[in-house]
């Protein structure tokens, strides 16, 4: 049996939802010391005040003895105030702001159209250091699904981060060689978020013998040249990529149905998943910071004080069960291969 011991991870993006949903997934992400809460609710988390209701509803949700810090984030809006984004930063409740381009992934509709009207926000954010957090993909029906990130970069983020150097901006859930380039090209103000299953799979996987809704996700898994791409990146050691799961419960009648919704729940076994891509990559050495260094470093927070231990046994693990939720049953992450690592109790 081999053991790897390493600083407590955090994710970076994560999704909990509210109500009877975030009661069952919350202690799913017992592994991370913190994370970075999505603000993709109906209705978003807009305001400050939004915020500080959602975190307050976090933590009361929250298991006793699951030590866990919730990092709060803005949805931005064509409406959204720089005073109150600001007012937010400044005392500490808000760690990012996030850009959904309006109609993009699962409830975008409240999202940005047109980045001009947000400009007043973003400079503010600039000035003040604020990182916005962006789901980079262009929603033009013209655009093949399977693009849509690589021309988000082109049309959406480049010129952006011409016209607002100072902007630090996270690439969240990059799924592209298009976008590690992007990253890799710049020198600053600038990192991405890689998440486990998009280590794993490419779309093969998700549409071959068979369509599988439990690999469906936005941005759309890519072929394999750009997994391999995103797996170079997270192993490489480079602080400007890290982990954040996107971890992103459906109940499972919302995924196994006519038109199934986009999400991967992968909280329960994200770190088990992820030791195993860096053993296969023989970068184990390198698991640590891309879990629990990088990340803390970007969002320029101390990496967390505690560790926790994975452990690999020769036999494959049982694939995981259902999470039951009072909002019904969720699929957990499982690729069909096996599993060798679990992490220590
Ligand atoms: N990743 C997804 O496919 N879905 C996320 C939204 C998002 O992160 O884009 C969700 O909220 O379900
Ligand atoms: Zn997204
Ligand atoms: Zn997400």
């Amino acid at each position: 049996m081999t053991e790897i011991t390493l600083t407590r991870p955090d994710d970076w993006h994560l999704h909990l939802r509210d109500g009877a949903m975030l009661a069952g997934v919350l202690p799913a992400s017992r592994d991370f010391a913190r994370a970075i809460v999505m603000p993709n609710l109906v209705p978003p988390v807009v305001t400050a005040k939004d915020a500080a209701a959602y975190r307050a509803r976090i933590l009361a949700a929250l298991p006793e003895g699951q030590a866990f810090e919730p990092l709060m984030t803005l949805y931005l809006t064509e409406s959204t105030d720089p005073a109150d984004v600001a007012a937010a930063a400044a005392s500490g409740l808000v760690t990012a702001v996030k850009l959904y381009p309006a109609g993009a992934t699962t409830n975008s509709a409240s999202g940005v159209r047109d980045i001009g009207k947000v400009m007043p926000v973003l400079e503010r954010m600039a000035e003040i250091g604020l990182p916005l957090c962006v789901h980079g993909e262009v929603t033009d029906p013209e655009i093949d699904i399977f693009d849509r990130e690589a021309v988000f970069i082109e049309r959406v983020l480049a010129p952006l981060r011409e016209r607002l150097p100072e902007l630090r901006v996270t690439l969240e859930h990059v799924t592209t060689k298009d976008g590690i380039d992007f990253i890799l090209g710049a020198e600053r103000n600038l990192a991405g978020s890689l998440t486990v299953h998009h280590l794993i799979l490419n779309r093969n996987h998700l549409l071959v013998g068979g369509m599988r809704p439990h690999f469906y996700c936005l941005p759309i898994i890519k072929r394999e040249r750009h997994r391999a791409a995103l797996v170079a990146a997270a192993t490489g050691g480079d602080p400007r990529f890290f982990l954040g799961t996107d971890s992103a419960p459906h109940a499972k009648d919302r995924k196994e149905c006519d038109c199934c919704a986009a999400g991967v729940f992968t909280a329960p076994n994200a770190m088990p998943w992820l030791a195993q891509v860096f053993e296969t990559e023989g970068a184990l050495d390198r698991l640590e910071g891309f879990a629990s260094l990088h990340g803390p470093a970007w969002y320029r927070r101390a990496p967390n004080a505690d560790r926790i231990t994975l452990a690999r046994s020769e036999d494959p693990l049982p694939a995981p069960a259902a999470l039951e939720t009072g909002a019904g049953p969720v699929i957990v992450f499982d690729p069909g291969i096996p599993l060798h690592w679990r992490v220590r109790a």
